[in-house]
């Protein structure tokens, strides 16, 4: 069984303030990862890390940067916060290494992403958990734009034909017009009305991106929160399934 996770980078950081882990909730994923015996392979978003330092930049999924030293920056801060994740890993055991988008893919002009996955089979296949995450990414003709961790996601799901997918963020699913979480989702334009952006500094999207991008997916989908991680990565199907 092959299991890709995102830990949201809301999730993992405070939003609220530049640059700041939360620690609590990172150690609480890291329990619950180091209990799993799927093929794992983690994805984690940019909180409040890349994201501040995007904004900063100007530099979004469509707006880039030629400037060397604007992309080192918000590149350096998710390798950065991908050390924290890691070492939270490997002090539970899990042989968590790291994947970084910047050195492993880039864009064409039409903004499709090329980004070649043999080495993180490969990682797998010798008992390694790869860690990937949201990054600066070279753009023909734009630079270097974003590339979020949802589409790292989908990219991993696709090339590793993966069994299930889960996005482990803060909030216990996708909610309805009337805050309750909906329990499956087929369709973007059945639920459009009811998704926003994200409710802090994120330039790739929120929540609306997020089931756009799972849609396309083979694999079914999970978006639930910090609670129910345990509970997915032991095969449950909680919060929102998407496709
Ligand atoms: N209908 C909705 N249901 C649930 N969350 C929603 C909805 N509409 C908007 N949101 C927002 O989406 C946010 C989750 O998306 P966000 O991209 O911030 O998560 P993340 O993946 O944890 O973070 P990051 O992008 O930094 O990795 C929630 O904080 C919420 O404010
Ligand atoms: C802002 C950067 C560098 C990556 C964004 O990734 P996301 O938080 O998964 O959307």
């Amino acid at each position: 069984m092959t299991t890709v996770l995102k830990l949201g980078g809301s999730l993992i950081t405070d939003k609220e303030r530049a640059e700041t882990l939360d620690g609590t909730a990172l150690s609480a994923a890291a329990d619950a990862i180091a209990e799993c015996r799927d093929d794992l392979a983690l994805v984690h978003g940019a909180g409040s890390f890349g994201h501040h330092y995007a904004e900063k930049h100007g530099v979004s999924v469509t707006e880039g940067t030629t400037d060397a030293g604007d992309a080192l920056e918000i590149h350096g801060s998710m390798t950065t916060l991908n050390r924290f994740v890691l070492s939270r890993l490997h002090d539970r055991d899990v042989s968590a290494l790291p994947v970084h988008p910047l050195s492993a893919g880039g864009r064409d002009a039409d903004a499709a992403l090329d980004m070649p996955i043999p080495a993180v089979r490969t990682m797998l296949g010798e008992g390694f958990v790869p860690v990937s995450h949201g990054d600066v990414i070279a753009h023909e003709d734009h630079g270097a734009t974003i590339i979020s961790g949802d589409e790292v996601v989908v990219r991993f799901a696709e090339g590793l034909d993966a069994d299930r997918i889960g996005l482990c963020s803060t909030v216990d699913g996708v909610y309805d017009e009337h805050g309750d979480v909906i329990d499956h989702i087929e369709d973007f334009d059945a639920v459009a009305d009811a998704l926003g952006g994200s409710d802090a500094t994120d330039v790739t999207g929120g929540m609306a991106g997020k089931v756009r991008t799972l849609l396309d997916l083979d694999a079914p989908a999970y978006v639930f929160g910090a609670d129910d991680l345990s509970a997915f990565l032991s095969g449950g199907e909680p919060g929102t399934r998407i496709g």
